[in-house]
Parts: C-alpha cells; structure tokens; sequence
C-alpha cells in the first residue's frame, strides 16, 4: 500500500526507536522524567518561547490551549475551517464552555478586518473574545502557507485589544521549511503555538505546546485534568527530541514530492488539483470522472493507493515520509487507471 492518507502514518525511524530504548526516565507527573524536559527546554528554545509542554496529541495541545486561555461563556474567532473548528469534536464547548466565532477566510488566511469586526464589544448580550486562533499550515485549505503579512496584522490587532492568538502550528515546521522563515520568527507573532512531533517529523507521539512560563504552568493542570500527566515518558519523547533535532529538513522532499505529484495529478484528463501546492498536501478534485470522492478512493485502494475524502468531489494526498520518489510513478499510474475503469 501506498500510504497518502496523512503525514500522521509516518513510523518512527530506527534512531528514534533507539533513542527511546536507551531514554533516562522519571515520574513526569513530578516533572522528574529528564528527557521530557530537554524535549520541553529545546522546543521552547527553538520558539522562543518561555517554557513548553509535551502533550498527547494536536488536539490535546490546542484544547488546553483554549481551556487555559479562556473561561466558560467567552468567544473564539478561527477561521471557518480550522481544525479546531471541523475535526476537534466540539471540545472547547463540550469542555471549555466558549463558543467558536468563524470568519471564511482565503486558503485559511482570515482578513484582519473581519477579524477586527468580529470582537465583541463590551455589551451585556455579548460573550467576551478571548482568544484569535490562525493555523499554519492550514489543513483544509490543503496545506496553504497563512502569509506573514496576514499573521503580523492579525497578531497587531490582538495586542491592541489585549486579546491571545494561539497558532495551530500541526505543521508550521512544513511552513518554515518552504518559506525559509524560522518556527521563531513565526512564533514571535503568536502568544502560543501547538505544533506536532507525530506528522511530518516522524515521532510516534505527541505534539508541544510553547508559550509564557505562568500560561505552560497553568497548561500542565490542564493536561493533568484531561489525564495527560504522564510518567516515564522519556521513552515517547526521545523520540520525539530526534525527530526536531533530524527530521525538519527533509520536509523538503514532501514538499518536492507533493509538486511532482500535482503535475502528474494535472497531466491526467479527469482529474484536477485544487489551489496551489505550497508544502505537502494535494487535494484532488475528481468530479470529471463521474465518481464522487468515496467512490473513487475505494477504486484507489483497491489498487494499492490510499487517500482521504476532503469534500463530495475532493480527495486529500498528504506526501510524506514513507512515500518515496519511487512511489510516485505508481500513484500516477494507479490514478490513471482509476480515470480510464
Ligand atoms: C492542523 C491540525 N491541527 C491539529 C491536528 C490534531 O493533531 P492530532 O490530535 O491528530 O495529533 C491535526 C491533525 N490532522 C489530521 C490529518 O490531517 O490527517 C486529522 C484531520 O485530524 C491537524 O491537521
């Protein structure tokens, strides 16, 4: 099988396996596990940032994000298809007790304007906005790079009203590595970043949330409260250590491979990529086939090729690092059968 589901199949590589084998561990609950706490110290060093906190998952970075942000009754303004918003399951009502305020933005980027106007003003029919949160790269909008201009603007309007901008940052190293601008500078226009070892970087588990000391710290009970206190886990977060200290350049070559894969996916009579491939995402559009997306993608695997629906008529390829360069003329060999069945 080739598997373009998602970056989060990756498998870790040997030297993380290794890593973890050999990882000095302690209670982390106590804060006692040392290799937590160099995962911890060099993300946050790396992001410019006073401290981090390895946690279990994206969504569990970004929901206690929001749970240490925010208080029940408040608002939050994301973009209309943000992951928070489609693919959390509801978490920071269901748990938060705020509300989503989502403003359609283009390929992911949300005009400053409208991110203005949606602020709630002082009003005793109003929720208070607590919180604006951007994604970078932006999943739905298929990986799309949100511009720096747009960040700078949004995070310029969050200072002026003393309101937090959390990033979404799943794959904000896939961003840094196509625009050449650092997860630093990147964070510097953010009070908090989520960003994930368990995609593109290869590691097993987990994903690290950076940001204020006193914010990490209220985070931490957060996590605990969610049951994300975790003790020996040196033997999950060594590899996570090789995959940020190894695994970030070579997301070029995802990059690289979603390019080719686009213009094999565009030299097909059928099919039809949607928007610009900016990093490792690819979403096709195979209405001209005559098949909608499920139907397709059942075709697709049974000849050996994996991918997810992305709408009716779209499918999603995500490159990454179990797919090789040799791979590629398999896909688009598979595909075309899958036009021409
Ligand atoms: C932007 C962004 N933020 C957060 C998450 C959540 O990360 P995990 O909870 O899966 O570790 C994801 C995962 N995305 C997964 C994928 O793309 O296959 C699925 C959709 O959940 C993400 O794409």
């Amino acid at each position: 099988m080739i598997d373009l589901r998602s970056d989060t199949v990756t498998k870790p590589t040997q030297a993380m396996r290794l890593a973890g084998f050999d990882a000095e561990v302690g209670d982390d609950v106590f804060e006692e596990d040392p290799t937590v706490r160099q995962l911890e110290e060099r993300a946050a060093e790396m992001f410019g940032k006073e401290a981090a906190l390895y946690v279990t998952s994206g969504t569990q970075g970004n929901q206690a994000a929001v749970l240490t942000h925010c208080n029940p009754g408040e608002e939050i303004i994301m973009e209309a298809n943000a992951h928070l918003f489609l693919y959390e399951g509801a978490t920071m009502s269901a748990l938060a007790g705020v509300q989503p305020r989502t403003i359609q933005g283009e390929r992911g980027a949300m005009s400053p304007d409208d991110v203005e106007a949606a602020i709630r003003k002082d009003d005793i029919h109003f929720p208070e906005t607590s919180l604006i949160c951007l994604e970078n790269t932006h999943n739905k909008a298929g990986g799309a790079i949100l511009p720096w201009d747009n960040m700078k603007a949004i995070h310029e309007i969050g200072q002026r009203y003393n309101i937090p901008v959390h990033l979404d940052g799943a794959r904000i190293f896939n961003a840094s590595v196509a625009t050449g601008i650092s997860v630093k500078e990147y964070a510097s226009l953010t009070d908090t970043v989520q960003f994930c070892l368990s995609k593109g970087l290869g590691a097993p588990v987990g994903s690290i949330l950076v940001g204020p000391k006193s914010f990490i710290k209220r985070a931490r009970k957060w996590r605990k409260r969610l049951g994300g206190g975790m003790r020996q886990a040196g033997v999950i977060a060594a590899p996570g250590l090789v995959a940020l200290n190894e695994m970030v350049d070579r997301l070029e070559e995802d990059h690289e491979h979603a390019k080719n894969l686009a213009e094999s996916v565009n030299s097909i009579s059928g099919l039809e990529v949607e928007g610009k491939v900016e990093t490792n995402i690819v979403l096709i559009n195979v209405k001209e086939t005559g098949m909608d997306a499920e139907a397709f993608l059942a075709k697709l695997k049974e000849q050996g090729v994996l991918a997810v629906p992305f709408g009716p008529y779209t499918i999603r390829m995500v490159t990454n690092k179990e797919v090789s360069a040799e791979d590629l003329p398999e896909v688009k060999k598979q595909l075309e059968k899958c036009v021409q069945a």
